[in-house]
């Protein structure tokens, strides 16, 4: 037993190092707390643990409160179901429960396609028209929508303007993402301190590229998505396969960066993510295991290891825990899995065994009763609203980032303008002087014929742009 020394501020998260001071040794170990549970008559706040007697072994903090504006997100019996063509249901997510605190990175993991998006789609309340979900998802223990601002989504495919540059893309964003109280100076200070914080200052300047025209790498067009979300500071924050398409040095830099962000400022974050690497993976504190749309494990991401051991699933400690466990759940693709009592067992076994054990397992238990506590105690109030540029400067911003856009497009601008210049010669060759007689009628109304079909047709190749527009717009207006 140790006296955690340290007194914690009230806004600081879970995830801290912490001095604590060993009594027998009176050495000093430096230990990333992840979650306590301490029963004292006073309030369980963060700043009442002075000289609190806990545990060495396995501290765990769990701030239940947040008032200074953070947010709790938690969701009970959570199903989520779509309907199929021929109008049956499908059951995508089922009956999961859990939480997501200020401060902390929920991890959400599982093999491709066992609902990780639409667990997340579910908490933003981003589901899609087809689809239905039932169970309690609440914002500090209410039920309550969040102000403009106060939340933010990475989605899985970027949807960012090809042309710009790094700095362009981000500053456009900032300048109609933020308060028109800030100066042009300050936004833009904001932009560059982003964009440097995911390590894309050497490529400010790269236009991002797309479709036949190469820029930026796939994870720094990720990391530039990251950056227009987390612009305005959202206190909670998902994000769906954030690491996805970078190497595994860019992956920590990226999700360390974004996690100590977390702690500088209590923000919630939940993050979809595929397969990090046993580094990446030690930065989450909490983890949801899903597979086939269920929790196959809710806890702290460093008890997983014990978890699946304590189930008879023994892998290589030398091996990275993720890919590990990932495989064992995967049924994609069929292979036995060496249990410790039974022998090989089939893939959907180890699911159900995992699945019954977490059931009735001690964490399940902790994760239903956090959940009620949050609910109970609800938390601080939520900022009800948040100020963004006026309606005046997103018009003038809009216009001015898409006449950019349209002009370093060749073959939308400079080509259609070559043409209708041609054409206009052309036709005013042709058509020259063709007299106020009642026999000039005919060839002004077959010019007037041609324009207007000629236009017509024209506005048709502009379509592909204005799908990519539609693309932007739809994620912006979701966000702002
Ligand atoms: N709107 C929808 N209509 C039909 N099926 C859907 C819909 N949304 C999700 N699904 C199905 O639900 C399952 C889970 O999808 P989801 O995108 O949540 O998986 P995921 O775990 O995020 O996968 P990945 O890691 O590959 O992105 C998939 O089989 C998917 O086809």
């Amino acid at each position: 037993m140790s006296t955690l020394q340290h007194s914690m501020e009230p806004n600081v998260g879970a995830s801290q190092l912490i001095n604590l001071d060993s009594s027998d040794s009176h050495t000093e170990t430096k230990i990333k707390i992840h979650s306590v549970e301490v029963e004292t008559s006073t309030s369980p706040i963060l700043p009442e643990f002075h000289g609190v007697m806990v545990d060495h072994e396995d501290i765990r903090v769990e701030p239940l409160l947040n008032d200074d504006g953070g947010i709790s997100v938690t969701w009970e019996d959570l199903w989520v179901t779509v309907s199929d063509i021929k109008g049956r249901r499908k059951r995508i997510v089922q009956g999961l429960t859990g939480y997501a605190h200020p401060g902390e990175v929920l991890a959400v993991m599982g093999p491709s396609g066992c609902g990780k998006t639409t667990l997340l789609d579910a908490l933003a309340g981003r589901l899609g028209a087809n689809t239905r979900h039932t169970g309690d998802i609440l914002i500090n223990g209410r039920k309550q929508a969040l102000a403009y601002g106060t939340s933010a989504y990475v989605t899985q495919d970027e949807t960012l303007i090809a042309t710009l540059t790094v700095i362009e893309a981000v500053y456009y964003s900032a300048q109609f993402q933020l308060p028109n109280s800030m100066s042009k100076s300050e936004k833009k200070e904001i932009a560059e301190i982003t964009i440097q914080e995911m390590g894309l200052h050497d490529c400010m300047n790269t236009r991002i590229g797309g479709w036949g025209t190469k820029g930026l790498s796939g994870g720094q067009r990720r990391r530039v998505s990251i950056c227009i979300e987390i612009l305005t500071r959202p206190k909670l924050l998902f994000l769906d396969e954030p690491t996805s398409g970078l190497d595994s040095a860019a992956s920590y830099y990226v999700m360390s960066r974004i996690t100590q962000l977390e702690q500088r400022e209590g923000r919630t974050i939940i993050a979809a993510i595929h397969q990090p690497s046993s580094e990446v993976f030690e930065l989450f504190d909490n983890l949801c295991l899903l597979s086939l749309g269920r929790v196959v494990y809710f806890g702290p991401a460093s008890a997983t290891n014990e978890f699946f051991t304590s189930n008879g699933f023994i892998y290589p400690t030398l091996r990275n825990p993720s890919d590990q466990f990932l495989r064992m759940i995967n049924t994609d693709f069929n292979e036995d899995i060496e249990h410790g009592s039974t022998g090989k067992v089939a893939k959907e076994e180890v699911i159900n065994i995992l699945v019954t054990s977490y059931n009735s397992s001690d964490s399940h238990q902790r994760v239903k009763r956090q959940v009620s506590d949050i609910c109970r105690k609800g938390g601080g109030s939520l900022e009800t609203s948040r100020s963004h540029a006026s309606f005046f400067t997103q018009c003038l911003v809009l216009t001015k980032r898409s006449s950019v856009n349209m002009s370093r497009d060749v073959g939308y601008y400079w080509l259609r303008l070559a043409i209708y210049v041609t054409l206009a010669v052309s036709l005013g060759t042709l058509y020259y002087d063709v007299g106020t007689s009642y026999s000039s009628i005919q060839p002004r109304g077959a010019l007037l014929m041609f324009i207007a079909s000629f236009l017509t047709f024209m506005a048709i190749g502009g379509f592909p742009s204005f799908v990519e527009d539609m693309k932007v717009f739809e994620v912006e207006s979701c966000s702002v």
